[in-house]
């Protein structure tokens, strides 16, 4: 039997974190991973392959420059499934060994093998028994898989068997619109592949502003050529002769494709720890519920990143995995998460959000003001050749704080940081007004947004006055 101060199943960004800040404050920390390759879904599966897969099918296809160039590149070279996959393998080896390596330098034990309670401070991985008095369970998820779909067959996957084709499919079908499915459904376009996107939701990543999911879903069916079925739940899927594979939709739609990618959600990888002996209690599809220091309903025992369900992302679960080991021992200057907590979309264009939406707002009673300012007529965007992309503040129309920012386009994700920090520190257009931002830069936009609204807001004032 080992001894430690805390164990830690995983070793995704949840995993990860959550060893660290324990072995920082000086303890003793054990990691059980299953997988021989560190890193979680983040490095191997999700986050890291899935991005990297996008920058690769931009660049080979020469689709980030078309705009440039005035002509279409997008068939300038005959990619093959070994270009595609090379960079993606070389960034995956990278990760992989930078979070051994971060692993290491802090002390932390790594036991190689599956986790299982033996009792609530006991775990066994093979022959080895390890105790603690804290343990972190940071398993992650995996995707679903709907009976309907016979995963044996190498034409039909989910998101951690698609890294593994030998093709790049001429025809495929995408099962499920969420971001997965989106994000997958763009790169396979990119890529040449004639795709079909179907979901059962009569909108496109309904949480997000309205404006920007329907000027997603133009971009995908325009510039990618997607061809977007909603509301259509895919009820039968018919892959029993070689070739094409038949699908059917509730409402009799009939579509035959090469390959099929299933994209319907994920469920917590709980299953295999046999929690009964620890007394941690499950919610739905295996989630853990914990309270906010990440506790689960055995206080010793924590749990974080995808296990406890949304919102999922590697941000997100390395944060909590931080707060909890924080949390268990002692470490409370960080005990709460972020207020807020951004959202990045790979997309073709790349999207991304913090904070209220022009829905959220009007469900809320609260009047705003909308700031606006497009790639088209900024400088940088110009230089990149994005046409096409905006940035969208929403100001409370009593003091001009800033509630929300939306971008879609190139760079997105890192846009939405500026607008980020902006609204953690309570400020607004008056704070913006102030800043003066590099040029040609994207950063910029937020000057004209704001200037936008700022006007919107003298011609109001001086109507108003021209009427008294
Ligand atoms: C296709 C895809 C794209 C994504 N893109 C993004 C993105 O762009 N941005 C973003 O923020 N998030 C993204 N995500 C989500 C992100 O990958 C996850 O939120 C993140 O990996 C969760 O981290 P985690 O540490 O909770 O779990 P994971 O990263 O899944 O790690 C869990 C680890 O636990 C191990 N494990 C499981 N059971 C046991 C056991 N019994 N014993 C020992 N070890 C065990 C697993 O082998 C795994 O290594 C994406 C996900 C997918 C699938
Ligand atoms: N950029 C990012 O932040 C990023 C990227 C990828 C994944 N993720 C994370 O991964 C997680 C899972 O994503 P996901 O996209 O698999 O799940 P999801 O639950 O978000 O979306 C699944 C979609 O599949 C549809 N669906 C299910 N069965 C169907 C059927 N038979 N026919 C038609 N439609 C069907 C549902 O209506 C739903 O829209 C999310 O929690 C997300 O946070 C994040």
């Amino acid at each position: 039997m080992q001894e430690y101060d805390a164990i830690v199943i995983g070793s995704g960004p949840a995993g990860e974190k959550g060893a660290a800040t324990a072995a920082a404050l000086g303890k003793r920390v054990a990691m059980i991973e299953k997988n021989t390759a560190l890193g979680g879904a983040s490095t191997n599966t999700g986050t890291l392959p899935s991005k990297t897969l996008r920058e690769t099918a931009l660049a080979l296809t020469g689709m980030r420059a078309r705009n440039l160039y005035g002509v279409d590149l997008s068939l300038r070279r005959e990619a093959n499934i070994r270009d595609v996959m090379y960079h993606e393998t070389q960034v995956k080896a990278r990760e992989r060994a930078r979070v051994l390596d971060n692993i290491r330098q802090r002390g932390v034990d790594l036991y190689a093998g599956a986790a299982r309670f033996l009792d609530a401070n006991t775990i066994e991985t093979g022959r080895i028994q390890l105790r603690a008095e804290k343990i972190l369970i940071a398993t992650g998820s995996s995707p679903f898989r709907p009976p309907e779909f016979k995963f044996e067959d190498d034409r039909i996957h989910d998101s951690d068997e698609l890294l593994e084709i030998e093709s790049i499919p001429k025809s495929l079908a995408v099962i499920g619109a969420g971001v997965i499915g989106t994000e997958y459904a763009c790169t396979f376009a990119a890529l040449g592949c004639d795709v079909h996107l179907l979901d059962g939701r009569d909108s496109l990543l309904p949480f997000l502003d309205r404006e920007i999911s329907l000027a997603l879903e133009k971009a995908l069916s325009l510039d990618l050529r997607i061809q977007f079925h909603k509301n259509e739940m895919v009820k039968c899927c018919d892959s029993e002769q070689p070739g094409q594979i038949h699908l059917g939709c509730a409402s009799g739609l009939k579509l035959s494709v090469d390959q099929v990618l299933v994209a319907a959600g994920r469920s917590s990888n709980t299953a295999s720890l046999n929690l009964e002996a620890a007394g941690v209690t499950l919610g739905k599809r295996g989630i853990i519920p914990v309270n906010e220091q990440y506790q689960t309903n055995i206080p010793h025992i924590y749990a974080a990143g995808d296990v406890v369900g949304f919102p999922a992302l590697s941000s997100t679960s390395a944060a909590q995995g931080r707060l909890a080991m924080g949390h268990a021992f002692g470490f409370l200057e960080r005990s709460r998460m972020a207020a807020l907590l951004p959202t990045g979309i790979y997309t073709i264009p790349e999207i991304s959000m913090v904070g209220e939406t022009e829905e959220t707002l009007k469900a809320k009673s609260i009047e705003y003001l909308v700031g606006r300012a497009n790639y088209s007529e900024n400088a940088r965007g110009q230089i990149i050749g994005d046409c096409k992309g905006f940035l969208k503040l929403l100001f409370r129309k009593s003091d001009l704080k800033l509630l929300g920012v939306h971008v879609i386009g190139e760079l997105a994700s890192e846009l939405a940081h500026t607008g980020m920090m902006v609204m953690l520190a309570d400020g607004g257009a008056e704070l913006l007004e102030r800043a003066c931002f590099n040029y040609p830069t994207l950063g910029d936009l937020y000057e004209t947004a704001t200037h936008d609204v700022v006007l919107q807001c003298d011609l109001e004032t001086r109507q108003s006055m021209q009427g008294d």
